[in-house]
């Protein structure tokens, strides 16, 4: 069977500078997904024309907006790209700076230019679950973030803070600590 061997990261967006090269509906879907996991993102938006509810979340999330074409001086200083306009040549000169440029690209919908995805989210407090199709099926991803959204229970965040409180309480070394842990967990998955 063909599996996914693509490796997960979570990015501390705080502190990287994302650019966003378009204004349009694509982008604002992408900055819709990314400002609601992540409202923290340092994000700035390059295009020559942007669209009224993509410059409300732009503005929410404190983005900056430069109504110019894509250059290749706004990479400076970018960590991740994603490009989304609808000039394929545009996309395509994007994603080869990038490369050029050891910057990680990701091309809205356009799997071959793309060398990161974003994923389906869930965001529950502290616990975020990811999810990813190989690129197969965005819907399924889609499909399955509302299936994590409803399954994963609002309050487990209390049950994380009450873990890591816990944790501080045990006494002994690393191994006797991951033990008790281990022990007083084991009812999560074996709930039966
Ligand atoms: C490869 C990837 C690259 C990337 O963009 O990063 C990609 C590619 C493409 N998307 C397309 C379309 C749609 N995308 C969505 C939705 C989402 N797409 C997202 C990610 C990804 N999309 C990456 C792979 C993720 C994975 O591995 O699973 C999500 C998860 C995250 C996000 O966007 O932030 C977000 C759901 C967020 C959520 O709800 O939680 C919907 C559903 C909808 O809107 O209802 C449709 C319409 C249905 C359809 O057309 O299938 C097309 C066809 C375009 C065309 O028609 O040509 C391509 C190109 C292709 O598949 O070849
Ligand atoms: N809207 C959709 O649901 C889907 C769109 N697509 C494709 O994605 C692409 C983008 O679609 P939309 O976002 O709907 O288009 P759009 O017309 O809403 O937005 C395109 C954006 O690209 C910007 N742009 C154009 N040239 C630029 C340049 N040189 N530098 C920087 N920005 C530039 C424009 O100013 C505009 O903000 C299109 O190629 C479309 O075919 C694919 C699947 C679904």
């Amino acid at each position: 069977m063909e599996r996914n061997n693509l490796y997960p990261i979570f990015l501390k967006t705080v502190q990287l500078e994302v650019l966003l090269v378009g204004g349009g509906y694509v982008a604002e879907e992408k900055l819709r997904f990314l400002a609601k996991s992540s409202p923290d993102a340092s994000v700035t938006i390059v295009t020559p024309m942007i669209r009224k509810s993509t410059l409300e979340v732009a503005k929410r999330i404190g983005a900056k907006v430069k109504l110019k074409k894509y250059r290749r001086k706004y990479l400076k200083g970018k960590q991740l790209v994603i490009a989304t306009t609808d000039v394929p040549a545009v996309n395509e000169t994007v994603y080869r700076d990038c490369r050029k440029k050891h910057k990680l690209v990701n091309v809205a919908d356009n799997p071959p230019l793309c060398d990161f995805y974003m994923g389906g989210i869930v965001t529950k407090g502290n616990v975020k679950v990811a999810i990813s199709t190989n690129g197969k099926s965005p819907t399924t991803a889609k499909r399955l973030r509302q299936f994590f959204e409803e399954v994963i229970p609002d309050d487990i965040n209390k049950m994380v803070l009450n873990l890591n409180s816990y944790r501080k309480t045990i006494k002994g070394d690393f191994e006797q600590k991951v033990d008790k842990m281990n022990e007083i967990t084991e009812n999560l998955v074996n709930s039966n």
